[in-house]
C-alpha cells in the first residue's frame, strides 16, 4: 500500500528536522511543499499574518478548526506563553495521526490537545467536556463551507467574549464568500482582511481577521 501525501511529508520532517525545534519543523515543511508536493499548509507567508495576529492577542485559549498535518497547530502553539493552550479539531483519522507524531517531534504536545471528531460535535463539548471558558483566539481552516456554521455555533455556545478573535484562511482561494458575506453584515464583528498569496504559489489569496464585539 503506497504511502499517502500526508505520510511523506511527516517523514520529510521526521528525516530532516530538529526535534524539539518548532521553527525547524516548520522550515522542513515549507521546504518540502514548495520544492516537491505542494499542500494546504497556511505555509510561510500567511503564516507571517498568524503569527502577528497571536503576537497581538496572546491568548491563553486558542481554538483551530482542521488540524491538517499540524503545520499551523505547531505554528500557534511555538508562540503561546507558558500555561496557554491550543485545541486542534480533525475528523479525519489518518490526518490527526499525523499531525499528531509532528506536534510531538516539534515538542509542543505540552501545549495543544488534538481533538478527533467533527467540528459540529466537538464545539458544544467544549466548555463542559473541554473545560473552555471562553476562547480567546479561533483559526478557522477547515472545510471552507462549514466556516459560517461554526462561527454561528461558537456563539450559541457561548466560546466568544468581548474582544474574542476569529482569524480565517483562504478568503480568495478556494474562498468562503457566504463567510465574508455573513461575517462582514454583522454588526457584532470588526472585520478586517489581510491580502496574501496562497501557500508555496504565486496566485494572491487573503486573510480575514474578525474581532467579536460582545
Ligand atoms: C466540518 N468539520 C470538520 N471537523 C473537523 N475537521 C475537519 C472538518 N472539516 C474539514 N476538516 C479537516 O480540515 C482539513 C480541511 C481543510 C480544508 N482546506 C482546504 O480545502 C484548503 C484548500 C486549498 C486549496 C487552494 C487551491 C487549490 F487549487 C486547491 C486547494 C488551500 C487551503 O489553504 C485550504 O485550507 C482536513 O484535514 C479535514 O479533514
Ligand atoms: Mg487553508
Amino acid at each position: 500500500m503506497n504511502q499517502s501525501k500526508e505520510q511523506r511529508i511527516l517523514n520529510f520532517v521526521l528525516q530532516n528536522a530538529v526535534r524539539g525545534d518548532p521553527c525547524s519543523v516548520l522550515d522542513t515543511i515549507d521546504k518540502y511543499c514548495s520544492q516537491k508536493e505542494w499542500a494546504m499548509n497556511v505555509g510561510d507567508e500567511k503564516g507571517l499574518i498568524l503569527d502577528k495576529t497571536l503576537e497581538e492577542v496572546n491568548p491563553s485559549v486558542a481554538l483551530e478548526l482542521g488540524t491538517y498535518c499540524g503545520y499551523s497547530a505547531v505554528r500557534i502553539a511555538r508562540l503561546l506563553k507558558p500555561g496557554a493552550r491550543l485545541l486542534t479539531v480533525e475528523f479525519n483519522p489518518e490526518f490527526a495521526a499525523i499531525a499528531k507524531q509532528m506536534i510531538e517531534f516539534a515538542g509542543v504536545q505540552d501545549k495543544v490537545k488534538l481533538l478527533e471528531g467533527p467540528s459540529e460535535e466537538i464545539i458544544p463539548q467544549l466548555k463542559k467536556k473541554y473545560e473552555v471558558g471562553t476562547l480567546d483566539f479561533v483559526f478557522l481552516d477547515h472545510w471552507k463551507d462549514r466556516y459560517t456554521p461554526d462561527t454561528i455555533l461558537l456563539q450559541e455556545c457561548n466560546l466568544l467574549k468581548k474582544g474574542s478573535v476569529l482569524l480565517a484562511d483562504n478568503i480568495i482561494v478556494p474562498g468562503a464568500p457566504e463567510f465574508i458575506n455573513y461575517i462582514r453584515n454583522n454588526p457584532r464583528f470588526q472585520c478586517t482582511n489581510y491580502p496574501s498569496h496562497l501557500e508555496y504559489m504565486k496566485v494572491v489569496d487573503a486573510m480575514e481577521k474578525a474581532v467579536f464585539l460582545g
